[in-house]
């Protein structure tokens, strides 16, 4: 239970900024149920007078004048719950789910890694949703359960210490079956979470893969994983509906109780105790709707637990590169050293880098060449401060990587490669997220320069058209070279090309080197290849071999 507290706590702590939302929601909820327990109060006051004397009495007629302004009280009340407990909760999401994305995009800069993007969009979604079971189902009708067991101690207290015990009691003990239900609860949540991912992954994996998945006629097996995940994700959710059930007919027994308790009390008590009794039925009636969503509350706390945790555990993996404490101004140079650099991806790995060292002055064009696995993407990853050494060091403009932020070195060396990605948006969104300020004209002076604006310009939408998915609307080459108009948007002053041309057939690969080679004159230029064309022209050319770089003839 500490530990699903803890989580609790912690998630609430991230809401810490909707306090005021999540306060006046709990509040409403509280009020919204006092009004019903008023007006039941009074309906049960006027019934009991009205058994006790056969004329109207004055307080009869007071209660029942009292009635209407309450019946209209009411449903107000509950649409203001609802408006402002709603509202509370989707500010708090959402929140959550930026803190989240953040959190993700400082841990994995190299890409998603060992995590499938199914895994980490389950958390994102469903696992951020299942929070707001915390606030919603648990501790709005908890804080209305309270306030309404609170009053009628105090209403019947008034009427008789008795009443009071018989009726509310059991009432007050339906409150503690949450705490009691939820450890057990969490467990089964834990797996019907952990299922829920594995369906996604089973879901997502084979459709983000679609066209090797049909042409391996994988069809069918992605089909048949897909159902064992559902129907182990399936019996894990009856398990937790079972645990359900069971804590709801344990709060309506506690509720039936306090419903014979006021009987009992009535019947023992003879005429003298019949007010108290009616008082004490209406009451626990009215009580009885409240605490009908408590033992739900149980399995919402463990379905929240669980989610927070799941997210918690990716939200909380060591960054790869820690930020510096206090970053150090950008340097103004950008000449780039590289300095004995011992690198592997993980302990247990093998090294990719074993003292690597190599320099690039302001300007220069470094053409790095080497066989597949030899690290040269891995160099781009390093330069570009996604991940860093484990020994040695890299300099840019005289100024250690390891003392820039993240965010400055990027804003000095900008990266093309050969999956470069195109946003579901806009041509001229995809190309602003290099230089968000860029004008329409500097996006065509980009696209001319990248040799694709006569494609652009084509276009009716022109740069307003949609790329769709991963830039479906374009050909590979035409991609590309939006890609690489984004590319040079950047100010950057050091371009990393890791393999620009790859996967075009020989003529556009030609022709984009050539567009390569005007398009970035006057920055520096590391171009990592396979091969050389000829096409290129470079100031150094290196080959990476056994983890350094030596002198290479192309
Ligand atoms: N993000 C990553 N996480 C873990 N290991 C990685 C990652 N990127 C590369 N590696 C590993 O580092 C080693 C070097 O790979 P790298 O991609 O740098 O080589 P490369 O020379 O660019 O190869 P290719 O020419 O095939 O692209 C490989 O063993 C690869 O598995």
């Amino acid at each position: 239970m500490s530990a699903m507290l803890r989580l609790l706590l912690r998630v609430l702590g991230l809401w810490r900024a909707r306090r005021g939302w999540l306060l006046a929601g709990a509040v409403v909820a509280g009020l919204a149920a006092l009004a019903g327990i008023a007006l039941l109060a009074l309906a049960g006051r006027g019934v009991s007078e009205g058994l006790q004397n056969s004329a109207l009495t004055a307080g009869a007629v007071g209660s029942l004048l009292l009635l209407r302004p309450l019946i209209l009280v009411r449903p107000l009340a509950r649409y203001l719950e609802r408006l402002v407990t709603h509202s509370a909760t989707f500010r708090a999401l959402t929140d959550t789910r930026i803190w989240f994305f953040r959190r993700l995009a400082e841990r994995l800069p190299a890409g998603l890694g060992l995590r499938g993007a199914g895994d980490l969009l389950g958390r994102i979604v469903s696992d951020v949703e299942a929070l707001d079971g915390l606030y919603l189902r648990a501790l709005v009708p908890g804080a209305a359960a309270v306030a309404v067991v609170l009053a009628l101690a105090v209403m019947l207290g008034a009427a008789g210490p008795g009443l009071a015990a018989v009726v509310a009691l059991p009432l007050a003990a339906a409150l503690l079956l949450p705490p009691l239900l939820a450890p057990a609860a969490g467990r089964a949540a834990a797996r019907v979470a952990e299922a829920q991912g594995q369906l996604r992954v089973a879901a997502v994996d084979p459709l983000l893969g679609l066209e090797d998945t049909l042409a391996a006629n994988g069809e069918a097996r992605a089909t048949d994983r897909l159902m064992r995940a559902g129907d182990a994700l399936a019996q894990q959710q009856k398990a937790l509906a079972r645990r359900a059930a069971w804590s709801g007919a344990s709060g309506l027994v506690l509720s039936q109780a306090a419903l014979f308790g006021a009987l009992g009390y009535g019947l023992a008590g003879g005429e003298g105790a019949v007010a108290g009794s009616v008082l004490g039925l209406f009451l626990a009636l009215g009580a009885g709707e409240v605490l009908a969503a408590v033992p739900r509350a149980g399995t919402a706390l463990a379905a929240a637990s669980a989610g927070a945790r799941r997210l918690f555990e990716a939200a909380d993996t060591a960054p790869p590169v820690p930020e510096p404490a206090v970053p150090v101004a950008p340097p103004t140079g950008h000449a780039v050293r590289v300095e004995g650099v011992h690198f592997s991806w993980a302990p247990d790995r093998a090294p990719v880098f074993n003292g690597l060292s190599l320099e690039l002055p302001e300007g220069g064009r470094l053409a790095l060449l080497g066989p597949s696995g030899s690290g040269k993407s891995t160099l781009a990853t390093l330069l570009l401060k996604l991940a860093a050494p484990q020994e040695g060091r890299i300099t840019l403009g005289g100024t250690d990587l390891a003392s820039l932020s993240g965010a400055a070195v990027r804003s000095r060396i900008a990266c093309l490669t050969q999956d470069a990605r195109l946003f579901d948006d806009s041509i001229a969104a995809n190309l602003r997220l290099a230089d968000p300020a860029a004008t329409d004209a500097a996006l065509w002076q980009a696209l001319e320069r990248a040799g694709v604006a006569e494609v652009v310009r084509a276009l009716p939408e022109g740069l307003q058209t949609g790329c769709g998915e991963g830039g479906a609307r374009f050909s590979g080459g035409q991609g590309r070279r939006l890609a690489l108009a984004r590319a040079l948007l950047a100010p950057a002053a050091l371009l990393i090309l890791d393999e620009p041309a790859g996967g075009l057939d020989p003529l556009a690969e030609r022709a984009f080197l050539e567009t390569l080679e005007s398009a970035t004159q006057g920055r520096s230029v590391i171009l990592i290849t396979h091969r050389l064309l000829g096409v290129e022209k470079p100031t150094r050319i290196l080959r990476l071999v056994g983890g350094r770089a030596i002198p290479a003839m192309g």
